[in-house]
């Protein structure tokens, strides 16, 4: 059997997609330990991560040469407008970050290098690059939120940020991205091959940040 062209990335990007599904934010989101300024500073960049990403979902509602990929993402932008922010904020809440606090904190490098390549993906208008960066920033969280022992930390604010990567909508939204990428991907390998392999490094480079920047 010829192999799937989203798992050959996944391959090329290695050894940096395990150390992102295996560092130590997810060791210890799993075990229910991070620390509250930990959790706290990397929320607050993930819900700026959030609002660029929704740019790039609407490049992909743009640029999907299907009217049935054109729903799927309509849908999952709804969805993920809604519950996914309330999570943000009531975790903010239990935290103690006030907005305050949050309009404060400059971005992490990271955060501003997704911002940049999520624009860029989506400038391209090229259905492939959306689909590489889309596949990075869900298929990389579903695998290390599927890795995650059964028992279920205490703390909603850890407990809930596992759920939301690894419930049964999700990992279907993930195995169709993967399908529309295995699809259209081999048109565009080397576009798919550049911001696939970008994406992986930022994501590594987003849960160090976390450490550096909420120490304490
Ligand atoms: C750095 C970073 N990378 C990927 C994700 C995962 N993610 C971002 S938006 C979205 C769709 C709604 O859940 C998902 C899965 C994240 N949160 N932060």
């Amino acid at each position: 059997m010829t192999e799937r062209f989203t798992d050959t990335l996944i391959q090329a990007s290695e050894p940096t997609w395990t150390q992102a599904v295996e560092h130590r934010f997810v060791t210890e989101l799993h075990a229910g330990t991070v620390s509250d300024a930990v959790m706290a500073y990397y929320l607050v960049q993930d819900h700026r991560f959030l609002d660029s990403f929704l740019t790039l979902l609407g490049a992909a509602i743009a640029s999907a040469d299907t009217f049935d990929a054109r729903l799927r993402f309509g849908r999952f932008a709804g969805t993920i407008s809604g519950e996914e922010n309330t999570y943000f904020l009531r975790a903010f809440e239990s935290l103690g970050v006030t907005e305050e606090d949050r309009a404060a904190i400059p971005n992490a490098e990271p955060t501003t290098g997704f911002q940049s390549i999520m624009k860029e993906a989506a400038a391209t208008r090229s259905y492939a690059a959306v689909l590489a960066v889309l596949n990075v920033a869900e298929g990389l969280y579903c695998d290390w939120a599927t890795r995650a022992p059964e028992a279920l930390p205490p703390n909603f604010v850890h407990a809930e940020w596992i759920v939301l990567h690894n419930n049964p909508e999700f990992r279907e939204f993930v195995a169709f991205l993967a399908s529309e990428l295995d699809r259209v991907g081999p048109t565009a390998p080397d576009i798919c091959h550049d911001f696939f392999l970008r994406a992986v490094a930022l994501e590594l480079d987003f849960f160090d940040a976390a450490y550096e920047g909420g120490r304490g």
